[in-house]
């Protein structure tokens, strides 16, 4: 019953300008991305000197969690490991096996389901084990959390705080993003039987979640960081359309609200705070980003709960009732089918 490890389990981004090309080499191989994003992309990261936050932000959320563990008299190692970048989770995988860690908890740090938001995490965890081949320990991913009280919570108290940053915070419009993924993707997310869309439909509940939390009657839902050919359908509006859709509309402010995403990395950095703010400054538009809850202290506490569900077997918190799914073991899919990959473009 006991485990004796949490394996943090994220993206991964580069830390240094000749880690850019590599690092966006691993992400995107074989998935049909085409040559000019990523190097329209690349422009994105050496914006920031070639040091995407993600791997620091996780540190600090690490250290949050272990204090949290100790506060709690939960004696749990915890190790970090990505799907893109240095500390590869094959690498880390290797150190625990080699430490005596026999049964492990893995932490996504992703809220949803869906492929990219959940099975590719699955996916991390059997090519993990099967690169440390006998003797790599039982691995058993966290549920999904996009409805835990603590997870609205902390978007909630952030979109107050955007809005309170605004002038004129009365006629603002807030708008609720997350990462765009293909159409095909997400008709397939979830099991079969469900009828799909699973990504999307979690998304609209926890902005209806937050947005009731925060006592915000009128919001929209919509997209950014699209990186296919335009030849294959996302899902839309895009955030810097959907802005100037409102200013046609006379909507004189926007607070976004990155509720796909756990932490400031580079996406929200760019796509947000740059290209989205860029486009309201230009048309005359108020603007705030609310944080995301990665800094939080609600974020450790939350990461503890579930954490609790499986080794006191305490209670899962939801406000949604949505299934609890994404908790399976040794990269397992939920279900047959459950949050297949999109078809790639050949060539
Ligand atoms: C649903 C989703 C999440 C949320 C769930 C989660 O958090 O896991 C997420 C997170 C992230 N995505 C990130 C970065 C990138 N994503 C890319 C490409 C893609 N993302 C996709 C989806 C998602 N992505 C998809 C369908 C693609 C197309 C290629 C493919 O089918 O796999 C590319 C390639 C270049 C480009 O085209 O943009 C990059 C660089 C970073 C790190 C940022 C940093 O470095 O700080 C993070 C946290
Ligand atoms: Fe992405």
């Amino acid at each position: 019953m006991g485990y004796d490890a949490l394996l943090w389990l994220s993206f991964g981004g580069p830390e240094g300008p000749d880690e850019v090309m590599p690092f966006l080499e691993n992400v995107t191989r074989g998935r049909g991305v085409p040559r000019e994003r990523l190097e329209e992309v690349a422009v994105h990261y050496r914006h920031f000197g070639g040091v995407s936050p993600i791997n620091r932000l996780n540190r600090e959320a690490i250290a949050a969690v272990e204090a949290e563990l100790a506060a709690v008299d939960i004696d749990l190692p915890v190790y970090f490991g990505n799907r893109n970048w240095d500390p590869m989770v094959e690498v880390t995988l290797a150190r625990m096996t080699a430490d005596g860690v026999r049964r492990a908890l893995v932490f996504p740090t992703s809220a949803y389901g869906g492929y990219s938001a959940c099975r590719q995490y699955d996916e991390d965890i059997a090519r993990a084990r099967t690169s440390v081949g006998d003797g790599a320990p039982e691995l058993t991913k966290l549920r999904q959390f996009f409805d835990h009280p603590l997870f609205v919570a902390a978007f909630a108290d952030a979109v107050r705080a955007a809005l309170a940053e605004l002038d004129d915070p009365a006629g603002a419009r807030v708008v609720f993003v997350a990462h765009s993924v293909p159409a095909s993707a997400d008709a397939a997310a979830g099991p079969p039987e469900e009828g799909g869309h699973r990504y999307s439909r979690q998304i609209a509940e926890a902005a209806r979640l937050v947005a009731t939390e925060a006592g915000v009657a009128e919001y929209d839902v919509v997209w950014q960081s699209r990186s296919g050919p335009p030849s294959v359908p996302w899902l839309e509006p895009d955030i810097v359309d959907h802005i100037d859709a409102l200013h046609g509309k006379g909507v004189p402010a926007v607070v976004v609200c990155p509720v796909g995403f756990v932490s400031d990395h580079l996406e929200v950095l760019w796509d947000l705070d740059n290209e989205a703010r860029e486009r309201a400054e230009e048309l005359g538009m108020g603007f705030a980003r609310a944080a995301t809850p990665n800094a939080d202290p609600r974020f450790a506490r939350l990461v503890v709960e579930l954490v609790r569900e499986h080794t006191e077997g305490s209670p899962a918190r939801k406000c949604s009732a949505f299934p609890s799914a994404g908790c399976t073991v040794n990269g397992a899919p939920c279900a047959v089918g459950c949050c297949a990959p999109a078809t790639r473009p050949r060539g």
